[in-house]
C-alpha cells in the first residue's frame, strides 16, 4: 500500500538516525536484530492467525487469547528463550494489547517459587512451572482485603499430627478474590478490561496441603509445628516486588504505543483551517495538539529510561539477596512502589489524552487506544494500588529525614536529600536538563523537610506513627511523587548525557525531549518553586516560552521520535497508528467487516415491526 505523503514528507525531515535510535531502545543492535527476527517468528505463523479480538464477545475473547497463549508458550519453548525481554516480545506479537489468561502463571506463581522455594521444593513445582506442566496463581487478595495484608483473614492451621495445613476462607470477606489465571472455582465476572484474563474466586473448606508446601526457602514450619522466622522478614513481601519492578516499564511500553498512534494520526489528519484558503493543516501543527502529545512523547522516552534501570537495579538486588545480603532491599521496594505507582497512573492518563487527541476515532476501536487503555489502567490497582505504594516510598523518605538528622548515609537514590541548593539564577528560556534536574531535586527536598516536619509536630503530640501519618497523608503521597518524579528526571538525564557522548545528534533530540519533560514537571507545581523562593514569575515565564519553542523544535522529528520506538503494524493493531498512514481505506474496510454488519439484523425488524403495529 502506498505511504500516506504527509507521513512520507515527515519522514524527509529529522535529525538524528532512526534505527540508531531504536538500537539505543533496544539495548543495541542486536537485540533490535533478535526482537525483530522474534516477531516474524510469531507474525508468519498462521497458528497466531485468528480473528480480529476487538470483535469477540468476552467469552470468545478469552478462548481466542488462551489458544494464542500456548502456542506462545509453545514457540517460546520451541525457539529456546528464557530471556524475559524476549519471552515478552513474542508475548506482545501474539497478544494484539491483550493480557493473555497465563500471564499470572509467569509473573506472579512462577516468581514467588524462584524467591522462596528451597532447592528441594524448586525440583518439585518451580522447574515443572517453567515448563508449564504445573499451572499457577497468586491467591493473596481477598473479597474484603487486598491492599491490606495483615488484615487478610485466610486461615492455615497446623495439624501437627497429619503434618498438613489446613486451609480455610472462614468468611464471605476471607473469599479469595481477583485471583488472576484462577481455576475450577469460579470467574469474578465481567471487568473494566482484562478480558483474557479469568480473575477468579477461590473458596477454602477444610482444604488440607502437606507441611512441605510451604516455601521454605525463607521461613519454615517444622514437624512439631514450630515456625522458624526468616532471616529478614521482608522478603517475603518479595513476590510482589518482581512485577512492581516490571511495571515501569510495562507503562512505558503501553504509553509509547498510544504515542505513536496519537501522532502519526495526527499528522494524517488535517482539519479546520489556520490560513483562510491555505486548505487544512496538520492537527499536530496546532500548538494544542503539540501541548497534549509532545510531553508524553517526552514521558514514554523517560519512562522507557528509568524502566530498563529499575529492572537493573532489581535484579541487582535479587542476586544480593539470593546470596543472603538484604541491606538494599528497602531501597528496592521503595523505588519500584513509587516508581510503579507514579508511571502507571501518568500513564493510563496519558494514554486518555492520546485517545481524545484522535477525536471520534480515537474512541474507535479501530484506534486500538481504549483496548490499550483499558488493559493497562488495572495496573494502577493490581500489584498495590497507587496510594498504598505511594505511601510506603512517603515513609521511607520519613525515615531519610531522622537518618539525615543522625548523619546515617542514605542510599544513592535519596542522596540528594543531603545536597545544599541555591536559589537558581535567573532563567532564561533555554534552561538545560542538569538545571531542570536540580530544580526538581530542590523541591523534593523541601517538600520531604516540610512534610516531616507536620508529622514530627503530631508524633509530639500523639506518640503514635500511625495516627501521625494518617493525618498527613495527602501531603505525604505528594511527597512521595516529587521524590518519584527526581529519581525518574535523573535517569533520563543521565542516559540522554551518555547518549550525547556515543551518539551526538540523537542525544541532542532526546536532551529536547528531557527539557520538555523537566519544564512540564516544573510548571506543574509552579506554586512550589515561588513558595520556597527558588524561582520567580520571571522563570516561570520564561520556562513557559522555553517549552514552546521545544516543541517547534520537536516538530519536525516526532514522527521519527514515534518510529524509533519500532511498533510493528500487526503489534500496535491500530489503524489510526498504521506506519503507511492509510487510515480512511482501512478504517472503512475494517468497519465493514465488523460481524455486526454481517448479522442479519432480524431483531431490528422484529421490534420496529411492533413500532408501526402499535400506531403510535
Ligand atoms: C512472559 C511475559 C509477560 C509480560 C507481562 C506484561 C505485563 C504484566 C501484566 C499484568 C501484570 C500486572 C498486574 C496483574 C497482577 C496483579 C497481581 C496482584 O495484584 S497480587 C496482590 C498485590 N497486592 C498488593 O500489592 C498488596 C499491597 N499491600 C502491601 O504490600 C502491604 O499491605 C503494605 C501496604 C506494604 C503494608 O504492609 P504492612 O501492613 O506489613 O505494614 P508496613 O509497616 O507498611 O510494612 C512492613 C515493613 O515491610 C516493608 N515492606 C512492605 N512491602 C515490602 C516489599 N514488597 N518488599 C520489601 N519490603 C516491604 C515496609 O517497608 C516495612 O518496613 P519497615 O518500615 O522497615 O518495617
Ligand atoms: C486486573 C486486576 C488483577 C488482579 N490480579 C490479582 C491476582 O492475581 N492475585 C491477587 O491476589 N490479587 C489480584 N488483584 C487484586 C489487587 O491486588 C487489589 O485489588 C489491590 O491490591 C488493591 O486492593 P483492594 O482492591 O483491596 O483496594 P482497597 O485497598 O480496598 O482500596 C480502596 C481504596 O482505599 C484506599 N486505601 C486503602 N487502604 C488505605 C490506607 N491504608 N491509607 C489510605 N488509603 C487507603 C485506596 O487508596 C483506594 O482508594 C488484581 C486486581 C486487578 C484490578
Amino acid at each position: 500500500m502506498p505511504m500516506n505523503p504527509d507521513l512520507e514528507k515527515e519522514r524527509q525531515g529529522g535529525t538524528f538516525d532512526v534505527e540508531q535510535l531504536t538500537h539505543i531502545l533496544d539495548g543495541g543492535r542486536d537485540k533490535t536484530l533478535k526482537r525483530h527476527f522474534l516477531e516474524q517468528e510469531v507474525l508468519k505463523d498462521p497458528v497466531f492467525r485468528g480473528p480480529d479480538t476487538r470483535f469477540l464477545s468476552r467469552e470468545e475473547l478469552f478462548g481466542e487469547l488462551l489458544r494464542k497463549h500456548v502456542a506462545v508458550i509453545k514457540k517460546t519453548q520451541e525457539l529456546s528463550i528464557d530471556d524475559i525481554n524476549e519471552a515478552s516480545t513474542i508475548y506482545s506479537a501474539a497478544m494484539n494489547n491483550n493480557v493473555g489468561p497465563l500471564t499470572l502463571h509467569s509473573v506472579a506463581f512462577v516468581a514467588p517459587l524462584d524467591l522462596m522455594a528451597d532447592d528441594e521444593q524448586k525440583k518439585k513445582w518451580l522447574i515443572p512451572a517453567k515448563k508449564y506442566e504445573i499451572i499457577g496463581c497468586y491467591a493473596q487478595t481477598e473479597l474484603g482485603h487486598g491492599s491490606f495484608i495483615r488484615g487478610l483473614e485466610t486461615r492455615a492451621d497446623y495439624d501437627v499430627n497429619t503434618q498438613q495445613f489446613v486451609l480455610n476462607t472462614p468468611t464471605e470477606t476471607a473469599i479469595k478474590w481477583w485471583v488472576g489465571g484462577c481455576v475450577a472455582v469460579g470467574d469474578i465476572g465481567p471487568k473494566f478490561g482484562f478480558g483474557g484474563v479469568d480473575n477468579g474466586y477461590l473458596c477454602l473448606n477444610n482444604v488440607r496441603i502437606p507441611r512441605d508446601n510451604l516455601l521454605a526457602k525463607t521461613g519454615k514450619v517444622l514437624e512439631d509445628g514450630t515456625y522458624v522466622k526468616p532471616e529478614n522478614p521482608k522478603v517475603v513481601y518479595g513476590s510482589m516486588l518482581g512485577i512492581r519492578a516490571a511495571l515501569p516499564k510495562v507503562g512505558a511500553y503501553n504509553l509509547s504505543k498510544a504515542v505513536t498512534i496519537a501522532i502519526r494520526y495526527s499528522c494524517v489528519r488535517h482539519q479546520s483551517e489556520i490560513k483562510p484558503g491555505c486548505g487544512e493543516p496538520q492537527v499536530l501543527d496546532y500548538q494544542t495538539q503539540q501541548h497534549k502529545l509532545f510531553p508524553l512523547l517526552a514521558t514514554a522516552y523517560a519512562f522507557h529510561t528509568v524502566g530498563v534501570w529499575m529492572l537493573d537495579f532489581h535484579s541487582t538486588v535479587m542476586n544480593e539477596i539470593n546470596e543472603g545480603h538484604y541491606h538494599r532491599l528497602a531501597e528496592d521496594h521503595v523505588l519500584a512502589a513509587g516508581l510503579k505507582a507514579v508511571i502507571n497512573w501518568k500513564t493510563h492518563e496519558g494514554i486518555e489524552i492520546c485517545r481524545f487527541s484522535c477525536g471520534g476515532h480515537g474512541y474507535s476501536l479501530a484506534s486500538s487506544l481504549p483496548v490499550i487503555y483499558v488493559n493497562h489502567v488495572a495496573n494502577s490497582t493490581a500489584e498495590g494500588e497507587t496510594v498504598i505504594l505511594l505511601l510506603q516510598t512517603a515513609v521511607y523518605l520519613m525515615k531519610c529525614v531522622i537518618d539525615l538528622e543522625q548523619g546515617t548515609p542514605l542510599d544513592p537514590s535519596v542522596a540528594y536529600l543531603d545536597q545544599s541548593f541555591s536559589k537558581s539564577e535567573q532563567w532564561c528560556s533555554d534552561v538545560d536538563m542538569h538545571s531542570l534536574l536540580k530544580a526538581i531535586q530542590f523541591r523534593s527536598k523541601k517538600f520531604t523537610e516540610y512534610v516531616s516536619s507536620f508529622v514530627k509536630k503530631e508524633l509530639m503530640a500523639t506518640g503514635n506513627q500511625q495516627l501521625a501519618f494518617n493525618k498527613h497523608k495527602v501531603i505525604l503521597v505528594e511527597c512521595a511523587k516529587a521524590h518519584t518524579e527526581a529519581v525518574i528526571m535523573n535517569a533520563f538525564v543521565t542516559k540522554v548525557d551518555e547518549i550525547l557522548q556515543s551518539n551526538p545528534s540523537v542525544g541532542k533530540v532526546l536532551s529536547l525531549l528531557c527539557q520538555i519533560y523537566g519544564v512540564t514537571e516544573i510548571l506543574a507545581h509552579s506554586g512550589d518553586y515561588i513558595q520556597y523562593e527558588y524561582l520567580r514569575k520571571i522563570d516561570l515565564d520564561n520556562i513557559q516560552d522555553q517549552l514552546f519553542k521545544l516543541y517547534t523544535y520537536i516538530r519536525p522529528e516526532a514522527v521519527l521520535l514515534v518510529d524509533a520506538f519500532d511498533f510493528h503494524d500487526e503489534v500496535l493493531k491500530s489503524i489510526l497508528g498504521r506506519y503507511d498512514g492509510q487510515v480512511y481505506e482501512n478504517m472503512f474496510k475494517w468497519a465493514k467487516a465488523s460481524p455486526f454488519n454481517k448479522q442479519d439484523q432480524g431483531t431490528f425488524r422484529k421490534y420496529i415491526q411492533q413500532l408501526k403495529q402499535a400506531k403510535l
